[in-house]
């Protein structure tokens, strides 16, 4: 198994090219099965997510071909409308196959994805959204089983707001008969740049980028370009690594205007930033300064963010306080960190964090995505070397990390 060694203490200085966004991509990549047209992608990042999608789209007889960033996607030949436990259980995002199989051929058989490290992340509202447009469905040895003659448009409010959930009910919608009008649906730019993709393709949606989705179904969809967009979790990440470490790097292929109000919290931080057209300059010199925040849907504070912006305020100058709102088991970084010498306290689901004035290496465990990117930030803050074992999280969402981190003057390795 991968793991990563990092020798901390080394300032970052250079560019950083950003990829594509995993959850852009990712339903992007099933809306090929809503069409037996050619669905033409740009900037898809190299990603462990995208290679596993890409082999459950291939399952179904959806046509993949590939060159690096570049995929192009024909689905005139699908045969098989299901999703295995198998490639589902190793990422949650396969359900978003059920909206589209099930609009365009009427049946679906798709695993149930069950919880994961961060929470128990059930997929209910996309359920009972389906149910809404018509689908019958039942559940059985652990899979779902969805059916209908044809989906016809509904006013669909789910419970909460979920990004995955709206995009599978709005690529189901685009197909059904009638009107469908999504409410409290999540307002995401991933979702934002799904909705672009579906009109490109023929789709009729109003509000994007609004909690309020209002789609006209159409008989087909066809084929289309699209570029995904940057990933803004990734530039954020970067821009977390150098207030904590320190240094000028600028971030490239990176937009400037769907960020949420994690910049607004780097700033706080002390880090200054200058904005380009389609990049991001950042500068940092000190001690970071430390922020509190609670993490909401988009456009507050993203979760995604929230143990980035933890491991730099582990050596901010005061304390901190932070609460994660969106999913009840997001803090398995706590105690790794306090392995490093972090002094974090956890109390329901706010961590007490009290900056200290330096941390130290040590090995330690990641235990999901955007954990594993916190230990990379705290342990290129640390004093000495940390093993950062499990990182095949990591290689899920970040497109090679470690070599963009060291192209920047990180001392970091993969240990294979
Ligand atoms: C591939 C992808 O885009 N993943 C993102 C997506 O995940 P995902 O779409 O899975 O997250 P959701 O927005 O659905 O989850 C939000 C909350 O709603 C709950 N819920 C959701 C659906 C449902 O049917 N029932 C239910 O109870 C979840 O357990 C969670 O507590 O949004 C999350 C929240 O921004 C991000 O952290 C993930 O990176
Ligand atoms: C939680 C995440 O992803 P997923 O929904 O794919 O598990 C994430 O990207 O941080």
């Amino acid at each position: 198994m991968d793991k990563l060694q990092v020798v901390g203490g080394k300032r970052l200085e250079g560019e950083i090219v950003i990829s594509g966004a995993k959850n852009a991509a990712l339903p992007i990549l099933c809306a090929g099965l809503l069409t037996s047209g050619d669905l033409e992608l740009s900037n898809v990042p190299r990603l462990h997510d995208v290679k596993t999608i890409l082999k459950l789209l291939a399952q179904t007889g959806l046509k993949v071909s590939q060159d690096d960033e570049r995929v192009t996607l024909n689905g005139s030949a699908i045969t098989t409308l299901e999703a295995p436990y198998e490639l589902v259980k190793t990422m949650r995002a396969s359900i978003l196959v059920l909206g589209p199989l099930l609009a365009r051929f009427g049946e679906a058989k798709v695993s149930l994805p069950g919880g994961c490290a961060i929470g128990s992340r059930p997929v209910d509202q996309h359920i009972k959204g389906l149910q809404a447009l018509g689908a019958e469905i039942t559940i059985e040895g652990g899979y779902i089983y969805a059916k209908c003659k044809k989906l016809k448009g509904a006013r669909i409010r789910t419970d909460m707001i979920t990004v995955t959930g709206t995009e599978n009910l709005l690529m189901a919608a685009t197909l059904a008969e009638g009107e469908t009008i999504l409410e409290n649906a999540a307002r995401e730019p991933e979702v934002t740049d799904l909705a672009n993709l579906l009109v490109a393709m023929g789709a009729k949606i109003e509000g994007i980028g609004t909690d309020r989705l209002v789609i006209q179904g159409v008989a087909e969809l066809h084929g289309a370009k699209h570029a995904v967009i940057s990933d803004r979790i990734e530039a954020a990440t970067f821009l977390c690594a150098v207030a904590a470490t320190g240094g000028d790097i600028l971030l490239k292929n990176t937009r400037t205007d769907y960020f949420d109000v994690a910049l607004d919290k780097l700033r706080e931080i002390g880090l200054v930033m200058t904005m380009g057209p389609d990049s991001i300059r950042a500068q940092m010199g000190g001690r970071p300064k430390p922020v509190s925040f609670r993490t909401t849907e988009y456009p507050g504070f993203p979760t995604d963010m929230q143990a980035q912006f933890m491991a730099v305020n582990t050596i901010a100058s005061g304390s901190s306080r932070i609460t994660e709102t969106i999913f009840e088991n997001r803090f398995m970084h706590v105690q790794e960190m306090n392995r490093l010498g972090a002094a974090i306290q956890t109390e329901g689901n706010t961590a007490h964090v009290k900056g200290v004035d330096k941390l130290v290496g040590a090995p330690v465990m990641a235990t999901d995505l955007r954990a594993s990117a916190s230990l990379v930030i705290a342990a290129m803050a640390a004093q000495g070397t940390t093993i950062i074992d499990r990182i095949y999280h990591l290689d899920r969402g970040y497109d090679r990390m470690e070599v963009k981190l060291s192209a920047v003057g990180a001392d970091i390795v993969r240990i294979k």
